[in-house]
């Protein structure tokens, strides 16, 4: 299983401590506020998860399902809600948690989306940004690491749904995809 990964991008160590560090910048800049956090399933899982056990304000979390890669390293480019929110989102403070804007495609249909709603504000924070790739224009609020065009798994990232328990973001030996 661990022979599938070309290099670690980012250890496990590195991820702590920037999850650390982006729930003290959110818990800074939503203080008095109750925020909604919607987590984008599946692969925002785990940032989420540990996002907002680094936050020390009163937060709301809910989850939407998109889907646009399916067993793809390619965006197929047709968003597709699965699941939407629980929530009355009017006249909340948003923040979306994804953990990676690829081509921009997911996050900019879910924004006009948002924005269709009467929300209070809305941003956006992503583990992982890789603009080299951006299909649209987007630039993520609050960003943990930016990485090269290289296709990534591990933290809640997938490749045909596995990998997502990999503590770690490494690069997926080309093999893998194209076996
Ligand atoms: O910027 P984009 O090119 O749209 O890519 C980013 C999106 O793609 C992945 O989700 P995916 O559709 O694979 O679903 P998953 O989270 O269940 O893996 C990832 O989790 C982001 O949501
Ligand atoms: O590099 C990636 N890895 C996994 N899922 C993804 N979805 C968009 N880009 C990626
Ligand atoms: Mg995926």
């Amino acid at each position: 299983m661990e022979n599938d990964i070309k290099e670690i991008l980012i250890t496990k160590e590195e991820i702590e401590q920037k999850v650390s560090e982006l729930g003290s910048i959110l818990s800074k800049e939503y203080e008095g506020k109750t925020p909604l956090m919607v987590c984008v399933l599946k692969g925002a899982t785990l940032f989420m998860s540990d996002l907002v056990r680094h936050m020390n304000i009163h937060v709301e979390m809910d989850f939407m399902a998109v889907s646009s890669y399916g067993a793809s390293t390619e965006s197929s480019g047709v968003v597709r809600i699965l699941k939407d929110l629980d929530t009355t989102i009017e006249g909340r403070d948003i923040i979306i948690v994804e953990d990676i804007i690829d081509s921009g495609l997911t996050l900019s249909y879910l924004v006009d989306l948002f924005n269709r709603r009467n929300i209070n504000s809305i941003k956006i924070v992503t583990l992982l940004d890789k603009p080299h790739r951006r299909k649209v224009s987007l630039t993520p609020d609050l960003s943990g690491f930016v990485i090269p065009d290289e296709f990534v798994v591990g933290y809640g990232l997938d490749y045909n749904e596995r990998y997502r328990n990999f503590p770690y973001i490494g690069v997926l030996k080309p093999e893998v995809y194209s076996r």
